[in-house]
């Protein structure tokens, strides 16, 4: 991504499997905040096969709900997923590069919706998805991660102004 409007957000952890540099079977994410909405560039290959030359529909997912995750940041909430529902408008071929932008569309106490769309350098969109969110705080975490892991998620910066290049 190159656009100078964009702002580069920091990945939720190092091994995230959506955006985490250090996970070898992850996305490999890198997002950016544009305004309110955040985007990704996400090119599927050969690991994230499904039928032979389309991506898996649950790599697609999965690279939808990780991008909700950064949501989070424009939100200043910490939140996790409740309900995914991604529609497969088209078949996503491999190699081919597909821009994901997602944002929050409303807000009811706790409950966050989410709404992102998936479209290819073509200009084809060929997946959308809709998301809730539930806000949590530390504790939904604290039982199962290392505690300076989980504290680095609520202290971080919500955001980074890092101009992309
Ligand atoms: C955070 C950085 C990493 C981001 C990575 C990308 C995001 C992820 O992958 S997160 C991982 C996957 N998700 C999870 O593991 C979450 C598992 N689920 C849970 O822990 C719990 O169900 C949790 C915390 C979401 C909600 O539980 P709980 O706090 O008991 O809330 P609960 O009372 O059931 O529901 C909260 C609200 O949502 C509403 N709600 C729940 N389900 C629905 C639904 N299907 N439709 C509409 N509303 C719903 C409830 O009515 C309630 O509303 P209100 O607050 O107005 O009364």
């Amino acid at each position: 991504m190159a656009d100078s409007t964009l702002t580069s957000l920091p990945p939720h952890h190092p091994q995230c499997l959506g955006c985490g540099p250090d996970n070898p079977a992850g996305l490999h994410l890198a997002v950016s905040r544009d305004g309110d909405s955040v985007v990704t560039d996400v090119t599927f290959d050969k690991r994230h096969r499904g039928a032979p030359g389309l991506a898996h529909g649950g790599a697609i997912s999965a690279a939808c709900d990780d991008l909700f995750g950064f949501v989070l940041y424009v939100v200043e909430e910490m939140a996790v997923t409740r309900r995914l529902t991604v529609d497969y408008l088209a078949p996503v071929p491999l190699g081919q590069p597909h821009r994901i932008t997602a944002g929050l569309q409303r807000r009811h106490g706790r409950r966050l919706h989410l709404e992102a769309t998936g479209t290819g350098h073509d200009g084809i969109t060929r997946f959308t998805a809709e998301a809730l969110f539930v806000v949590v705080d530390h504790h939904h975490f604290a039982p199962h991660g290392l505690e300076a892991d989980v504290q680095a998620m609520f202290t971080r910066p919500q955001r980074r102004d890092r101009k992309d290049r």
